[in-house]
């Protein structure tokens, strides 16, 4: 892979990673900006909402220190969308083989979501070696995954999907997992009230509990 930016850095820059549904473009600076007050600095802007792009374009200009990266992204068309607007990495909630082809050809780094044996095999084949186990809790949750990943250890996981303070600790405990993904530090309400003080500390503490576990 010619990646400029690699999954492995993606997945070592946060012990975290953001998953952003931004609804009003105005929204985009001040939910990145909160999260990285509270020590997050990779934002997976996820293509489902009509603005998405023009924040990964905002957000990416606005904090070049950060790591921007497209969410959601599921057709080859999506993924040259998401470049062109500034996405350093991108993630998918699946793994279909068009999509891994296309990415395997970009100068930007594709995560893909797996949630079978066969799926993250497949992933491999096709050298993707960092993937993400989506949905993780309606997948059986860390307990599937020590199973899943035990006959693939060359893997690298990003569980996302149900991952909340209450369950961080049993998936940080595996060895495959190198980082979560989730969205339980940006929730609805505090997005609606823009309350992004709250976005703010619950990003410090979420990065606080991920810190304190793996110490
Ligand atoms: O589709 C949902 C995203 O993967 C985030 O999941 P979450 O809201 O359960 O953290
Ligand atoms: C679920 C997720 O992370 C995505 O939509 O890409």
């Amino acid at each position: 892979m010619q990646w400029v930016v690699s999954p492995a850095a993606v997945f070592a820059a946060s012990p975290i990673v953001p998953v952003m549904v931004i609804k009003r473009l105005e929204d985009a600076l001040p939910m990145a900006q909160a999260l990285s007050e509270g020590g997050i600095n990779v934002f997976e802007i996820t293509l489902r909402t009509p603005v998405a792009l023009d924040a990964i374009r905002l957000v990416s200009e606005a904090m070049p220190q950060a790591l921007v990266g497209a969410g959601t992204v599921i057709s080859a068309e999506q993924y040259d969308q998401a470049v062109a607007a500034g996405a350093k990495f991108v993630i998918s909630p699946g793994a279909t083989a068009a999509l891994l082809k296309h990415a395997a050809k970009s100068s930007v780094a594709l995560i893909p979501g797996t949630a079978t044996p066969s799926e993250m095999m497949a992933a491999l084949e096709l050298g993707y070696d960092h993937v993400k186990f989506f949905p993780a809790e309606a997948n059986g949750g860390a307990a599937a995954l020590k199973a899943i990943s035990a006959p693939l250890p060359q893997l690298r996981v990003c569980p996302t999907g149900g991952v909340s303070p209450k369950n961080l600790a049993d998936y940080l405990a595996l060895s495959c997992v190198a980082t979560v993904g989730g969205s339980w530090m940006i929730p609805n309400d505090a997005v609606a009230q823009q309350d992004w003080q709250k976005v703010a500390a619950l990003s410090r503490e979420a990065v606080k509990l991920a810190t304190d576990l793996r110490s």
